[in-house]
């Protein structure tokens, strides 16, 4: 009889048993919702990799004080405008848990070195910084044509610009408490009017539900992973796996993890924050293409530190009026913002001041204990010097952080629109989603959510009919003068070196 062959393991068997159609880089908002478009049409082999033992990203809880605090995102922005923005519908199904924030009474709220700032001086210098607002925002309605400017370009030509340091509290709040970087740093033509004011309305609602603000993206989750009680079973979704390599090539694409398992896909997804594509922590195989590094590093990773205040007892007044308050320091942007969780939280006692920019950079380097005593004394110019220090602190460290580098984006001066188009193009094989992405929506929940739809949708269209985003070619192009004009100079300057 005949001898059966010995059996050879088939290797290409094996490879292709954990080779997945997209591989899904991050499961925060972006990252989960594209995973969700994709399995709604069909694409149901895939694989998300996340680095956190959780997903959510950005939407993230912390513990303290007794209550569960939003580290990350806390507002519904963009609600009761002419259009219903995406999040609202999400939140309502599943209840989840928000107030609107009202910040009408903010004049009688504004604190300086001296305690209480007069009505007389605080209503005429919130007048001024209105009007200098809106005069600003209709220059932006003006610039359409021609080249961008900064928010403070256009505030100067409103002949006067914010000085004192009541002014300028309220100037950091109409411009800083958004965008995360002052009004020198932020284009004022893609910034004012803000699209998700215009469209979608400039209500923020704030979200203090136990569950955290990332139910939204559990709910999302579960709409397509297994799921048992809430809790994601999917062996799709991969947790506590960081990737540090994406080698791509016409034949599709290999992700290393830092444990050194190798996924292997047809597409990719990346849906990390700007902040970690700025940084070295992924290594693409072969380098990104300079067209998008450059819209890599031409964008701006903002940094939004909220930080957290327990007390014994209450020393301020609650009640409507009096949630939000402003610290007015000679020094701009020194704890201005201040809130207190009195309404969600009764009896915790917790009080959140928000820094942003170089303060959240300089607070990330020094010991908590010291951060404790500057907002101490801040308290004490605003309370008097009987305010009771503090029992805890919680300072986040976004700019620390591997996994963000950042909070969120924002539109520097002299970035073009099509820096979007190019931070979303694929290279290649490789897409790329998150609220960076955005152009309408950048920095935002509800931008992270469309642009995991729509770069979803993208990839499906080419997979599906062939009809693929404009990608390196047309890029390439338009930046090729640009690269050589790079490697010119970089080649003159190893001649330099070597005489
Ligand atoms: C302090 C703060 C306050 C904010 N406030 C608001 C607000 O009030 N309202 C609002 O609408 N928006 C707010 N935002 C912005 C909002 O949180 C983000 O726009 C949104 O959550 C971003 O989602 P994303 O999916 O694009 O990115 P992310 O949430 O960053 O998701 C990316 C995921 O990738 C993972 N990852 C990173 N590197 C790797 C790696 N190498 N390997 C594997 N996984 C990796 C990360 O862990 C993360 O889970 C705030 C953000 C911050 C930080």
């Amino acid at each position: 009889g005949r001898v059966l062959p010995v059996e050879e393991p088939d290797v290409s068997a094996t490879v292709k048993a954990t080779r997945v159609s997209v591989i899904i880089i991050g499961a925060g908002m972006s990252g989960i919702t594209a995973g969700k478009t994709l399995s709604e049409n069909g694409v149901k082999d895939l694989l998300i990799l996340e680095a956190r033992d959780e997903i959510g990203g950005r939407m993230m809880t912390h513990d303290f004080g007794g209550i569960t605090i939003e580290k990350g995102a806390n507002w519904i922005e963009g609600v009761n405008g002419p259009n219903v923005n995406p999040i609202i519908p999400i939140a309502k199904e599943i209840g989840l848990v928000n107030d609107r924030s009202d910040f009408e009474n903010i004049t009688n709220n504004i604190y300086g070195a001296n305690g209480k700032v007069d009505l007389e001086v605080a209503e005429p210098a919130n007048k001024f910084i209105e009007d200098l607002y809106e005069s600003s925002e209709s220059l932006a309605l003006r610039l359409t044509n021609d080249t961008d400017v900064s928010v403070l370009t256009a505030q100067r030509f409103y002949g006067r610009f914010p000085v004192t340091p009541v002014e300028m509290a309220l100037d950091y709040w109409y411009n800083d408490f958004t965008s995360a970087e002052p009004p020198r740093i932020t284009s004022l033509k893609n910034t004012q009017p803000l699209p998700t004011d215009a469209i979608f309305g400039d209500d923020v609602y704030f979200v203090h539900d136990p569950r955290g603000y990332k139910s939204v993206v559990h709910h999302l989750a579960n709409s397509y992973l297994e799921n048992k009680n809430e809790t994601i079973t999917d062996n799709r979704l991969k947790l506590n796996t960081l990737v540090n390599k994406i080698e791509y090539s016409k034949e599709g694409v290999e992700v290393t993890t830092k444990d050194g398992t190798v996924y292997t896909s047809d597409y990719a997804i990346v849906s990390v924050s700007l902040g970690v594509l700025q940084s070295t922590a992924i290594d693409f195989v072969p380098d990104l293409p300079f067209w998008k590094l450059k819209a890599i590093y031409t964008f701006d990773m903002a940094v939004y530190t909220k930080i957290f205040l327990k007390f014994s007892k209450k020393f301020w007044s609650s009640g409507s009026g009096n949630k939000f308050w402003l610290y007015a320091d000679e020094r701009r942007g020194y704890y201005p913002i201040w809130e207190n969780l009195d309404s969600e939280f009764p009896d915790a006692n917790v009080l959140m001041v928000t820094v942003t920019d170089e303060e959240s950079r300089r607070i990330e380097q020094q010991p908590d204990s010291e951060t404790l005593d500057e907002i101490m004394g801040v308290l004490k110019n605003m309370f008097g010097k009987d305010v009771p220090t503090a029992d805890d602190i919680y300072v986040p460290k976004w700019v620390a952080d591997p996994l963000f580098r950042g909070s969120y984006s924002n539109w520097p001066v002299g970035a073009e629109p099509i820096v979007f188009q190019q931070l979303q193009a694929p290279v290649e094989n490789i897409y790329f989603t998150g609220e960076h992405t955005s152009e309408l929506y950048s920095g935002y929940v509800h931008g992270a959510h469309l642009q995991g739809m729509s770069i979803a949708n993208s990839l499906l269209d080419c997979k599906k009919n062939q009809k693929c985003a404009p990608t390196a070619q047309v890029y390439d192009n338009l930046s090729r003068d640009c690269a050589g004009h790079l490697e010119a100079v970089s080649i003159n300057s190893q001649n330099a070196s070597s005489i």
